[in-house]
Formats: C-alpha cells, structure tokens, sequence
C-alpha cells in the first residue's frame, strides 16, 4: 500500500491508522458508532488488542466544535487469524471488527474507505481472504464478502423433549469433571487448537479471548459471569471435550424452571458429544436447555428423545461472512469431497477476483483453480463464491433464488457435487 493515509471522499476527513495515542479517541468513537453509553473507556482491552496498522480511524479535521483539532468519527479494526477449511488446512485469514461510523458522519463513503484500505492491505500481506461477523445483511455484499458459516441454535424443553436417548455410544470409562478457572485458562486453549483443524468454518482464539473469558479483563459492556466449565476425559486421561455454561435462577412458583445457556461446546468426536449433551440434560433443576451457538449440522435434535421438544434458537443467521480474496490460494488449500471440473466467471467490483476461472478437483480430493479462456457455466459475483466456498452453502438454491447464473444446463448442481462437504462449516466464536 503506497501512502499509508489516505484522504476520505468528503474534504477534511483523513482515513488511516490510529496511533498508540490515539486510542482513548477511537475507543469513544466505537462506543457512538455502537450507540453505546460510553460509561468507561475500556482502555485494558484496547491495549490488549493494539497492533500498528491495524485499527483505522477516520479523522474529521474538525470544525469549530473541536476547537480544529481531528476527532475520530469511523472506526475499524482486523487480525490475522486462521480459517479451518474442508480437510482440516488453515487458511491465513483478515478477520475485520469494530466497524462503526458515527450517526453525525454516515452515508459518505467512509466505511468504504476503511475497507478499501484494510482490504488492499490484507492482499499484499498474503490473505487469502476476509471474515466478519456482520451487523446487517445488507452492509457488507457490495464488499465482496457472503453468507458463509451461520449460526443454527436451539432451544430445548427438556420435559418435552424427554431428555438426551439412553444408550448412545460414549467412551466407556469416561469421565465428566467440573474444572476451576485456572483449569479452563490452563487446558481450553489447548483443547481449541486439537478441536479446530476438525471443524471447517472455525477460527483461531487469540489469547485476549481467553482471557476475557475467564473474567481477567474488565472490558465495560461486557457482562462477565463466571458459569460453570466441565472437561470430558477418555478413561487414559486424555481431554477430549469441554462444555461451558450458566444456569440463572429461575423458578416457576414452587418448581425450578432454569434455563442452562451453553457457551462453548467442544467435543473432539461424536462419543464425547453424545456424553457431555447427556450431562447438560441431567442437571437439575433445569427445564430449558439453551444452545445460541451451534452450527447448523449440529446433531443435538436428533439426540433427543422427542426431536420436537428442540425449536431453533431466534437468534440464529447468517452469522460469518467471508471474502475472497486470492482464488488460487483458497481454492488450493480445501479439500473436495467429489473430482470435477467447473468454469466460473467471477465478478468482482474490486476486481481482485474477477475473471475466468476453472476449477478441478481430482480423484485423491486435492484442487486447483486457474485462469482460463473456457466458456463459463456459472456467472456468479465473488461474494456468492464466498457463500460456496466452506462447502456449506449451494449454488443451485443461489441459482433458483437469482443470486448466480447458470450458464449451461445443471451447472448448479455439478457445482454443488464439487464444493458441498457432508460436514457443514461452523464458526461459534464472535469477534
Ligand atoms: C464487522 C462489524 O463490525 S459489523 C458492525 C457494523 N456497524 C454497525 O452496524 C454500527 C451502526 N452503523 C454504522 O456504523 C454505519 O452505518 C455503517 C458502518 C454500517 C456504514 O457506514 P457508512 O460510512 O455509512 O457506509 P458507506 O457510506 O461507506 O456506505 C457504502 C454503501 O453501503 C450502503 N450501506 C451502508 N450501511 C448500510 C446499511 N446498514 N444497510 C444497507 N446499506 C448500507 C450505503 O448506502 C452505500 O451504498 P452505495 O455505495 O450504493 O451508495
């Protein structure tokens, strides 16, 4: 990237990088862009999470309400992190956060300012792609970016749902222990990093997350409850799962009606799940078993005795966005469940992506895309490329929805024996 700032589409305002300094500033511009009281700056956390280069700030030189020095009005932050993807490889990723324009400065380019910036700056340093959590659908297609990894929760009454079966496989000899918070600090970072390269769509949980997580930072807003952490272990010992949760006090005249709320739910494989969902529907006291967080593959209705006694969490949607942003390289490093062969014509607005593509996959579930000169049978805009490419959306529900265009007769549908995996994408983490 050439100049490091650049100059915003309206007169006067500058978008670049904040400085150390300059972070109590940006910190009281994100809490207005969030339409957040800002009661206390939450100067510990922003410290944690400084890095040069990486928080963006748009400067309004001011008017007289400044007295003519700049104030921050936008604000924009990303990380490096890894994307697991089909077959388990991880894919270096921008992760983008923390995007806010204030109410007074919106609707003028600056967002797309800052994008265009970080993006620019993710391409050179080697990304293959970008991520998000977005706020509305509606902001972030024009970036490029698509509906890739939703959220798929639920929300069980237990009384009706008559509970987790009996007699589904565990490990025999396995046991199930309440650990400390030293214990969740010492052993979770470590079981997340055996558990994510099993789960397409999960990403990397830097230090700060953990920390968070386990009350040592005290970030205004964010309503830290201790909860209750249990480990699953084999009977040789070995950590294979860990369920985090809390359970508020809740009682409906004489009989206790507590909701318990999963946070995190990891399990390396199906026995430990089945065995850690059967201990959340033990514990008493607990008619509702709420789970926000699950992956749309999960398979905890069809644990249940009564399927029906589960309804799909409210909150669930599109929930992680992602942006391609070098072909090759993605298209590279996934796995294929199915050998093929399919031409892409790929819009980009940015043109980063746009071109004639084919894609292979061979026999042994390794694959390529290159540059060709082949007549398409797909057209589809790289954001709906995003939506594809975990394996967990489809092009021929895009191609009835109009949202990608078959060029030849049942492309959609070679392109979903290519690119869908049996096992969906899932990212429960928010950034
Ligand atoms: C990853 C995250 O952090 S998600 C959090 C996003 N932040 C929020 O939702 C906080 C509240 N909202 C905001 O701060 C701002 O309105 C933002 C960041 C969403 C948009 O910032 P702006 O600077 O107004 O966007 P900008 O002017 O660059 O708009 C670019 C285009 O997107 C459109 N757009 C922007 N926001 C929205 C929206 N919420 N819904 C629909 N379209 C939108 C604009 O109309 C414009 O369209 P055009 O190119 O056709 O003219």
């Amino acid at each position: 990237m050439g100049n490091d700032a650049q100059q915003g589409p309206d007169r006067g305002i500058e978008i670049r990088p904040i400085t150390h300094e300059e972070l109590a500033d940006w910190d009281r511009a994100i809490a207005l862009g969030f339409m957040r009281p800002h009661v206390a700056p939450a100067t510990e956390w922003r410290e944690l999470l400084y890095e040069p280069g990486r928080m963006l700030g748009a400067f309004d030189r001011g008017g007289p309400a400044t007295g003519g020095r700049a104030r921050c009005v936008a604000t924009f932050r990303s990380f490096d992190t890894e994307l697991t993807v089909p077959g388990g490889a991880q894919l270096p990723v921008d992760a983008v956060t923390a995007v806010t324009v204030n109410a007074t400065h919106r609707r003028r380019g600056l967002l797309s300012g800052m994008m265009r910036h970080d993006l620019t700056a993710a391409r050179e340093r080697g990304a293959a792609a970008a991520i998000l959590i977005a706020a509305e659908h509606n902001i972030y297609g024009r970036f490029g970016f698509g509906p890739a990894v939703p959220l798929a929760g639920w929300r069980v009454d237990v009384l009706r749902s008559g509970g987790v079966r009996a007699g589904l496989p565990v490990h025999e000899g396995h046991r199930i222990d309440f650990a400390t918070l030293e214990e969740f600090r010492k052993h979770g970072p470590e079981l997340h990093e055996r558990w994510r390269p099993t789960q397409p769509g999960a990403i990397g949980r830097p230090e700060a997350w953990w920390r968070l997580r386990a009350g040592e930072i005290d970030l205004p807003g964010f309503d830290w409850k201790q909860g209750f952490t249990a480990f699953h272990r084999t009977a040789d010992g070995t950590l294979t799962g860990m369920i985090n949760y809390t359970v508020d006090d809740k009682w409906d005249g004489a009989y206790p009606d507590c909701p318990l709320t999963v946070r995190d739910f990891l399990a390396l494989d199906r026995e430990t799940a089945n065995a850690l969902w059967t201990f959340a529907f033990s514990v008493d006291w607990v008619r509702h078993v709420v789970a926000p967080y699950l992956g749309p593959g999960d398979r905890l209705p069809l644990l249940l005795a009564d399927p029906r006694g589960a309804k799909p969490h409210e909150e669930s949607a599109d929930f992680t966005w992602l942006r391609l942003l070098d072909l090759p390289a993605a298209f590279a490093a996934r796995r294929y469940e199915a050998p093929g062969r399919l031409v892409l014509d790929v819009t980009d607005r940015a043109g980063w992506t746009a071109g004639r593509w084919v894609l292979e996959a061979a026999p042994d579930g390794t694959g390529r895309i290159t540059p060709t000169d082949d007549p398409a049978d797909l057209a589809l805009d790289v954001s709906r490329l995003g939506s594809l490419y975990l394996g967990g959306g489809s092009a021929a529900v895009l191609a009835d929805a109009a949202l990608l265009t078959e060029l030849t007769p049942g492309a959609a549908v070679r392109a979903d024996t290519l690119l869908r995996t049996a096992r969906a994408p899932w990212n429960p983490d928010g950034f």
